[in-house]
């Protein structure tokens, strides 16, 4: 059994930024994944998001699939997505529901009479969540020896394309290890910010290409987000930064999370950083804008 994981612990209120910026590098470098603390966002907008999560996911089918996913945004059924496109077994056992930049008018919600004030958290989750990703992206900024707003600089923030993604795991009696709560994949963007309701399920695999692959559980830690690295951020970083992968394994009991993903504003160009590639060590990536490759990784995920 090998030892449980450690990552390192962020405080993102600490006042020492240079010490908090190594002490992400070390946790991107080593594991793509760390936890954070003192974030700005207060327990009780979380609590009521997971609260607001489990009504809308009690709602009968047919009442949920009036919001099914439509521009990336609404719900997604049980079993209609498989993350890991390899598997050839039936789709991952999670019902899921997105939302999307809250400029641009796309997102599906469900009325007002059914499910009051469920809107209103969501929105206020997703602009805290954004403001708390943008101060850590100065500090990963850091974390490369770049300037504080080099995310800003390069457009990245401009109109970030930011998804709220609430997770249901319902526990379905079942023991087929063939089916996962969601199957191994890499998160396609800058950062993911993960909330979990405690429940364990979460695993990493920090060598893909080492078999047999070795799995070790990522414990939830009360208060703090789990952050990990996407695969935007690698290709930025010429794999300096891990985009590990990761599944949830179908659980045991009903399980709730909350994932926020942040890609770059659509027209930002993610190409390799000068810091991060030397003679010896070319570009691994093409440069890239980040609207084509999330529209590709999404093509591949939902076959669209
Ligand atoms: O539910 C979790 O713990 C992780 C979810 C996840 O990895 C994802 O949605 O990309
Ligand atoms: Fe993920």
């Amino acid at each position: 059994m090998p030892d449980a994981l450690q990552f390192p612990i962020i405080d993102l209120s600490f006042p020492d930024r240079f010490s908090i910026a190594n002490l992400i590098r070390q946790g991107c470098v080593d594991h793509g994944f760390f936890y954070l603390e003192n974030h700005g966002v207060d327990e009780e907008l979380i609590s009521k998001v997971f609260e607001q999560s489990s009504n809308f996911f009690s709602l009968p089918i047919e009442e949920k699939m009036k919001l099914v996913r439509k521009n990336h945004r609404g719900y997604t059924a049980l079993y209609a997505e498989k993350l890991d496109t390899t598997l050839t077994t039936e789709g991952d056992s999670k019902e899921s529901f997105y939302i999307g930049p809250l400029a641009d008018d796309l997102n599906q919600w469900p009325l007002e009479e059914d499910l009051p004030s469920w809107r209103s958290t969501m929105e206020t989750y997703h602009q805290k969540l954004l403001s708390a990703v943008t101060k850590l992206l100065s500090l990963i900024a850091l974390s490369l020896k770049l300037e504080e707003d080099f995310f800003e600089k390069v457009g990245a923030l401009i109109e970030p394309l930011a998804f709220i993604r609430l997770l249901h795991y319902p526990d379905l009696n079942s023991s087929s290890e063939e089916i996962f709560g969601a199957s191994a994949h890499s998160d396609y963007g800058m950062v993911t910010l993960l909330v979990t309701d405690g429940v364990p399920g979460l695993q990493i695999c920090r060598e893909k290409s080492k078999q047999p692959q070795v799995w070790e559980d990522v414990p939830s830690m009360s208060g703090a987000f789990i952050v990990n690295i996407g695969d935007m951020m690698e290709r930025w970083t010429n794999g300096l930064f891990r985009s590990t992968l990761h599944r949830v394994l179908q659980p045991r009991q009903d399980r709730y999370s909350v994932a926020f993903f942040t890609n770059p504003s659509k027209d930002c160009i993610v190409e390799c950083l000068e810091s991060c590639c030397t003679e010896s060590c070319p570009p691994r990536f093409p440069p890239i804008k980040a609207i084509d490759y999330l529209e590709e990784r999404l093509r591949l995920t939902y076959g669209l």
